[in-house]
């Protein structure tokens, strides 16, 4: 059970996930049952002394649990969390796929236990890292670049889709920081547990498999908002409005391979394009507010698009102003991205913020680790980031630098490892 706010940015659905905190909170006032939970709640309010009390119950934050298992893998259509960890590894040398395969069996385990706030099975050299912590909405998701398939014999079944993205014209590419055989995203909304998490599978991965590139991404805190809202990026912007929602009729054809699709084996899977877009900060907070808006489309303070309306108003792309312009810039970043524009390319962002301080030459290291889900990179990533590259307005701001395609298959069903049916199908 995953949900996804219907009208709203990744950020949106604390209220949503499965099981808010009913789970430790019982836990922590014991076996009372409703009773117990108004005592968690109410007990600081009767003032008696800590040693009498029941434990306090943890927040809704640490105590958000998402399921491991399903037909999708966790990690796609869940709310981006605050806290993210992207984790790129090479085979070692003379890992092939019995090892591999045996590997994605550790991580599965783990994984599944890290998600449910347990410690992992190979708990007497658990790190502690994570200790006192619920799963705070922890979502593991795995997946394999286009060089797995050669390294361990399986190319016969490596997917068409995931032939090598085109160039495009602006890409600043770092090799060292791009592809790898084997990718997995960690989200969760408190940092300890997402850095239990990093660390835990990739000492598990010791022998195996190395690792090529880490980076690191944040959002807004759950909480942090009076209300729930979609989230903003380092450029100020609300970021995420105009995602696919779970409730379009094509969301899931648009993310989801189908089943009966090809390779059969990534039925229920989805193809992750991960781009390092840095962002020219020094440049963009130079241009006055008016410019920002125009270059994206949409009003900065509330994301309203500038045809009209507000943040969730449909973009009216042909909407001329009392000048007789276009309401929204030719070159405005929502007019060259939309599906509008590109034949119904569409996919899922899914980003992480980044910062890694500052360069030698001063600007901030800073942007977006941009992931885009979809069933298929040639209708959705691909077809957008061309058109972006001929030039949309917002591409004098940022920087390509890093980039990397992975398959990532279907959920684990029950007693499965994920990657499964590619190994043993
Ligand atoms: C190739 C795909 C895309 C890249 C790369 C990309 C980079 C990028 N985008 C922003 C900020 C915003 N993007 C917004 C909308 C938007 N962006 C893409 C695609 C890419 N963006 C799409 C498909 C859309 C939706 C278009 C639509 O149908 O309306 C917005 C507006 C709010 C929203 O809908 O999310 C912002 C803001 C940055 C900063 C960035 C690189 C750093
Ligand atoms: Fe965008």
């Amino acid at each position: 059970m995953t949900h996804h706010h219907p009208d709203t940015g990744p950020e949106q659905s604390t209220d949503l996930r499965p099981g808010p905190s009913r789970r430790r909170l019982l836990g922590a006032a014991g076996a009372a049952g409703a009773a117990g939970l108004a005592l968690g709640a109410a007990g600081g309010a009767l003032g008696t002394a800590a040693a009498t009390e029941p434990p306090t119950a943890l927040s809704t934050v640490g105590s958000n649990r998402v399921p491991f298992r399903g037909d999708h893998q966790p990690g796609i259509i869940e709310p981006a969390q605050a806290h993210g960890h992207l984790l790129a590894l090479d085979l070692a040398p003379g890992a092939g796929r019995k090892e591999a395969a045996a590997l994605l069996r550790r991580w599965t385990r783990t994984a599944e236990a890290l998600m449910a706030g347990e410690t992992p099975a190979s708990r007497l050299h658990d790190t502690g890292i994570a200790l006192d912590a619920g799963p705070s909405s922890l979502t593991v998701t795995f997946g394999f670049g286009r060089t797995f398939f050669d390294r361990t014999g399986l190319a016969a079944r490596r997917p068409s889709a995931l032939a090598p993205l085109p160039p495009f014209s602006a890409d600043e590419l770092d090799a060292g920081r791009s592809d790898g055989d084997l990718w997995v995203q960690i989200g969760a909304d408190d940092a300890l547990v997402a850095f239990h998490a990093l660390r835990a599978l990739q000492r598990e991965a010791d022998g195996t498999a190395r690792v090529r590139w880490q980076m690191n991404g944040f959002n807004r805190s759950p909480g942090a908002t009076a209300a729930p809202r979609t989230a903003r990026n380092l450029m100020g912007q609300v970021d995420g409005t105009n995602n696919p929602k779970e409730t379009d009729e094509d969301f899931r054809q648009r993310v989801f391979v189908p089943a009966g699709g090809d390779p059969e084996w990534m039925a229920g899977g989805s193809y992750a394009v991960v781009r390092r877009i840095r962002m020219l900060l020094d440049d963009w907070e130079r241009v006055p507010l008016d410019g920002q808006e125009k270059v994206i489309g949409r009003r900065k303070s509330d994301g309203a698009p500038l045809s009209g309306g507000s943040e969730t108003t449909p973009v009216d792309l042909d909407k001329r102003g009392p000048d007789g312009n276009l309401a929204i810039a030719a070159d405005a970043h929502v007019r060259v991205t939309a599906p509008a524009s590109n034949g119904g390319a569409a996919m899922l962002r899914r980003s992480f913020s980044y910062h890694d301080g500052f360069r030698d030459d001063g600007a901030p290291d800073a942007g977006l680790l941009f992931v885009a889900w979809q069933a298929d990179p040639m209708r959705g990533f691909v077809p957008v980031q061309r058109k972006l590259d001929r030039g949309d307005a917002l591409s004098r701001f940022i920087r390509h630098e890093a980039s990397a395609l992975f398959a990532v298959p279907g959920g684990a069903r029950k007693g499965e490892y994920v990657g499964q049916r590619l190994f043993e199908g």
